[in-house]
């Protein structure tokens, strides 16, 4: 009977449809995400951001392609890059359990049963005021911190120990593989040694489980994002799309949607905005988005982020090369991110890192905040 109510997909949805219904019934909203953002989920697929294979005998061409791939694309695809399948596999099957429990759960308890239990679970946007701004999905964001945290879960259940046992397992070797790739990228900029170690402390850095509910749920053919476009505010990110559902989508250079289709075997890697100031613009944090699956094609769509981020009080210090003068104001990760929920708090929006600009230029804002509130969202 219990089994039987967990299943029921009104239980354990997010009232996403409740919650947002005056923005999806209004045509006009629909009209502005359709043809102010060219919301679709069926971009040709002209330009595939680089694959390159970790396993490649020639260490120095991967390390000059990974380098090329963070300048000119901002994203590239790796392949063998050491993080197990089949524990991907395992944290799919994990991540389909953890959604399906029913919402109030969702809300209410903290995922991994610890004591102090920083993890916190997100659904839509609160903070919307029209489509443009709302992320049909939900999320779990992690700190690595609660999983690597020593005690205070003796008295959880089997199904809550495996949890945080596959979470842990995928945020070491995600980890590992972040460290491995930020080295190659901070080499092909600055040889001091120190560089590299101060920008991969790992102490804040983040997982997030994310699932977009299929689009059918939204009552209709209608063009929605899964999540807004937004830069990411770390060093580093690790994407795995976790099946065939695509929607992942960046904006290349010449300002065009390119979707990023799910290549089984790869692992998605992006520039975050801290590696684009500390490379003084040489690596590109671009925006990204993620496009809800056509309802035709009625399923929900999984992905797992691995977010490097240095500790707080680690000065991002642009590196210069060959007189160019510095485009950013030395900051701490710690005052990125406050100055983000400020002016989240004040404005709705993320300015990101056009507020450490030494001469203000064009920037792309992002709409969107990708720094949980610390508190789950109520209805
Ligand atoms: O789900 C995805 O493919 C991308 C997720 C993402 O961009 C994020 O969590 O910041
Ligand atoms: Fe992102």
């Amino acid at each position: 009977m219990l089994k039987m109510k967990e299943e029921d997909e009104e239980e354990w949805n997010p009232p996403l449809m409740a919650t947002y219904k005056h923005l999806l019934d209004d045509p006009e909203q629909h009209r502005r995400l359709l043809l102010d953002n060219n919301v679709t989920d069926d971009d040709e697929q002209v330009q595939v951001p680089p694959v390159i294979d970790l396993h490649d005998d020639d260490e120095q061409c991967r390390a000059a392609m990974i380098v090329r791939a963070a300048s000119e694309w901002g994203f590239f695809q790796v392949t063998n890059h050491g993080v197990p399948q089949p524990l991907l596999d395992e944290l799919h099957q994990a991540q389909l359990a953890v959604f399906r429990r029913p919402f109030q759960r969702k809300l209410r308890e903290p995922l991994l049963g610890l004591e102090s239990s920083p993890e916190s679970y997100r659904w839509g946007t609160p903070t919307a005021t029209c489509l443009e701004q709302l992320s049909w999905s939900e999320a779990y964001h992690i700190p690595l911190m609660t999983i690597m945290t020593p005690g205070g879960a003796a008295d959880t259940d089997t199904k809550t120990r495996a949890l945080r046992l596959v979470i842990e397992e995928v945020s070491a070797a995600m980890s590992k593989l972040a460290l491995q790739l930020a080295g190659i990228l901070v080499a092909g900029i600055d040889e001091d040694e120190a560089a590299v170690a101060q920008c991969t402390r790992i102490s804040t850095c983040f997982l997030r489980l994310n699932r977009y509910p299929a689009a059918a749920e939204s009552g209709g053919p209608k063009a929605l994002f899964g999540l807004c476009p937004h830069t990411d505010s770390d060093f580093l990110t690790i994407v795995h799309q976790q099946d065939a559902v695509g929607g992942l989508q960046l904006l290349n250079k010449a300002g065009r949607w390119v979707a990023v289709r799910p290549n089984p075997g790869a692992l998605i890697v992006n520039v975050g905005d801290l590696l684009q100031a500390w490379s003084n613009d040489r690596y590109r944090s671009v925006e990204h988005r993620v496009v809800l699956p056509s309802p035709s094609a009625a399923t929900d769509r999984f992905s797992a982020a691995f977010f490097l981020c240095p500790a707080y009080d680690t000065l991002i210090r642009p590196r210069c090369c060959s007189g160019d003068p510095p485009r950013y104001r030395s900051f701490t990760f710690g005052e990125y991110r406050n100055q983000i929920k400020e002016d989240v708090r004040l404005t709705g929006r993320k300015l990101g890192l056009q507020r450490f600009r030494l001469h203000q230029e064009e920037d792309t804002a992002a709409a969107h905040c990708d720094f949980p509130s610390t508190k789950p969202t109520s209805i």
